[in-house]
């Protein structure tokens, strides 16, 4: 419910005193809590939780935390002020001690529990119980949610410490990973991608811990040593942190009827579900039963529409089960993911992740997301025969609709009105012959070349390129022949723009980012901070130093290094 004050709210946020009034913890009022647990949040050692949507957890601070960057666009979206990232309170709050935050802020977070489904098949393996009961929020904790400028975000910090879903863990993050999820959210943004949004990061300049990882230049698939890194806090944002696997616990718990609120339960998540993220697109006085078909369309729309984008800017998410899938229909969870700088179908950073999950599987992989997303919700359509059919419609167009969105995007990504499909088979083919920087491919086609010389600089000049340089370049010459009479005649500047639009020049490499975590590890953020100012305008022409550093092929002797190339799910 929006109150008075949070409609008139002063522009600016400068202190924590200023946010706290605009606190609405909407969430924890209106759901069920864990009858188990401890009021206090004194929560952390792994348990069962039965029932409810929610724990109540205490985030565990970290020791002696040390600024190191904000999300400035999100700062400012938000109306805070850019002092406020350092300011002691915000960043005492932030770094995980709500012990002394100013009232109406509470004194305990929540974590939530979820079930997982890898590729459409549900899985109890990862529950230390094997019942699933023991699955969810491990490391991540909502701290807040609040109203600003009319619009609800929640706030959640990851690393912040064990949960009754921690399975044994630590419950931290380390800064390496935290670096990494926290450019790309905001990278992902900029790229105009939905997504989680990064708010802020502190470093603990006294705790580590310790994870398997590679050592330096490292050629192994798996890490090869156990290294010590500092712990830190990212603050991620969101409307909310609701995924598929989500509302599967409760669907899963409804179909066997483990207890009698189970079915109440699940239809008041989907209940929140559509507050959170499809208040706008949803006839509030429709039935639940026709509710739920209304989210399935939508969500369709949106996931389908997620994917092609995440191919059109060349993201492979590495791990994109159930559990990682936002039910809102944006990024979540930037753990084993990449941005690839060959262009190659089967790219998959995360060495644990599988063929499936691959770059362009992922639109079949999100098919497998949205089928465990309506077997979930199917029981609240229960004597509804009508929204039944329905639903069962909406989910078997979903690769025709999928399909549709990949054309639409290949078709944007090459200039054209329609997709081409012997155009496009040809230019696949030349790109894994040739083996070509897709981002640096697609950027200088959209200054619409008269010959093949500009594409050259994104060749990489893969083994087959090198057999038969001469071949291949007539076929690129004739490809390129082929598109520009495809392209609409009269209107260069203005497609070259557009192009501009849809092809980013910068993308957030994995070995870019490498130097600016192992250089934060010693405390100096100067690279991040490029980077993050880099990343955020990645459609931009930006200076000459900038694009002899961040728009140039990946080094040859960085392909095939543990870190750089690919890693292990690393939390
Ligand atoms: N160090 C850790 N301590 C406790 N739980 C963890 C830790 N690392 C991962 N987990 C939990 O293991 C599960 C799978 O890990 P995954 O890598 O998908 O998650 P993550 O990166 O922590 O989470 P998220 O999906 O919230 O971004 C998640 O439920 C996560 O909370
Ligand atoms: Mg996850």
């Amino acid at each position: 419910m929006i109150t008075r004050h949070h409609l008139e709210m002063s522009t600016t946020v400068a202190t924590l005193d200023d946010l706290a009034p605009l606190a609405d913890y909407s969430l924890m009022d209106t759901l069920n809590c864990d009858p188990e647990g401890k009021a206090n949040g004194a929560d952390h050692a792994p348990r069962q939780v039965f029932s409810g949507h929610y724990v109540t957890v205490k985030p565990t601070s970290i020791e002696n935390p040390e600024y190191v960057a904000h999300g400035k666009n999100l700062f400012h979206e938000l109306g805070f002020d850019d002092s406020l990232a350092q300011s002691s309170d915000f960043v005492r709050m932030f770094s995980g001690d709500l012990s002394q935050v100013p009232e109406p802020l509470r004194h305990v977070g929540w974590a939530c529990g979820y079930a997982l489904s890898i590729y459409g098949t549900e899985f109890y393996q990862q529950c230390p119980f094997q019942t699933g009961n023991g699955y969810g929020d491990g490391r991540a904790i909502s701290v807040l949610e609040a109203v600003i400028n009319k619009q609800r975000w929640e706030m959640q910090l990851k690393g912040a410490g064990r949960t009754p879903y921690c399975r044994g863990a630590d419950g931290r993050a380390v800064l390496r990973s935290s670096v990494r999820e926290f450019l790309a959210q905001e990278h992902m943004h900029a790229l105009g991608v939905p997504t989680s949004r990064s708010l802020s990061l502190y470093v603990s300049t006294t705790e580590k811990v310790r994870r398997p990882w590679y050592s330096e230049g490292s050629r192994s698939v798996d890490p090869d040593i156990l290294v010590s890194e500092p712990v830190a806090i990212s603050t991620r944002v969101a409307p909310s942190f609701i995924r598929v696997g989500q509302l599967e616990l409760f669907s899963r718990r409804a179909r066997k009827q483990e207890h009698p609120q189970a079915m109440e339960e699940l239809e008041r998540i989907v209940l929140h579900l559509i507050d959170r993220e499809y208040d706008d697109v949803i006839d509030r006085s429709r039935t639940t039963a026709e509710k739920v078909v209304s989210i399935a369309h939508e969500f369709r729309r949106r996931l389908t529409s997620l994917v092609a984008n995440w191919i059109r800017v060349g993201y492979c998410q590495g791990n994109f089960n159930s559990d990682n899938c936002a039910a809102g229909g944006f990024t979540l969870d930037y753990g084993p993911f990449g941005f690839c700088d060959v262009f190659d179908p089967q790219y998959q950073p995360w060495t644990g992740g599988g063929n499936h999950f691959a770059f362009l599987n992922q639109p079949a992989a999100a098919e497998r997301n949205f089928y465990s997303f309506c077997s979930a919700v199917r029981p609240l359509l229960a004597g509804h025969p009508e929204c039944l059919q329905q639903l069962k419609d909406i989910q078997s167009d979903f690769p025709k609709v999928m399909q549709a969105q990949m054309e639409t995007m290949w078709a944007a990504k090459l200039g054209l009105d329609a997709f081409d499909a012997a155009l496009f088979r040809e230019l696949a083919t030349l790109m894994m012959q040739t083996s070509v920087d897709y981002t640096m491919f697609f950027r200088e086609l959209s200054s619409l070349p008269d010959d093949i010389e500009p594409l050259k600089k994104s060749f990489y000049k893969g083994p087959s390129y090198a057999a038969d340089p001469e071949g291949l370049d007539k076929r690129w010459s004739a490809w390129l022949t082929n598109w520009q009479s495809l392209i609409q005649p009269g209107t260069r500047e203005e497609l070259s723009s557009q192009m501009k639009l849809v092809n980013p020049k910068y993308s957030l490499r994995e070995w870019f980012v490498v130097p600016a975590y192992q250089q934060a590890a010693e405390g100096n953020y100067a690279l991040l901070r490029e980077l993050q100012d880099v990343m955020t305008q990645p459609y931009a022409e930006q200076s000459e130093a900038v694009d002899r550093k961040y728009y140039r092929l990946k080094p040859l002797e960085l392909f095939g290094v543990g870190g750089a190339s690919h890693l292990s799910c690393s939390s």
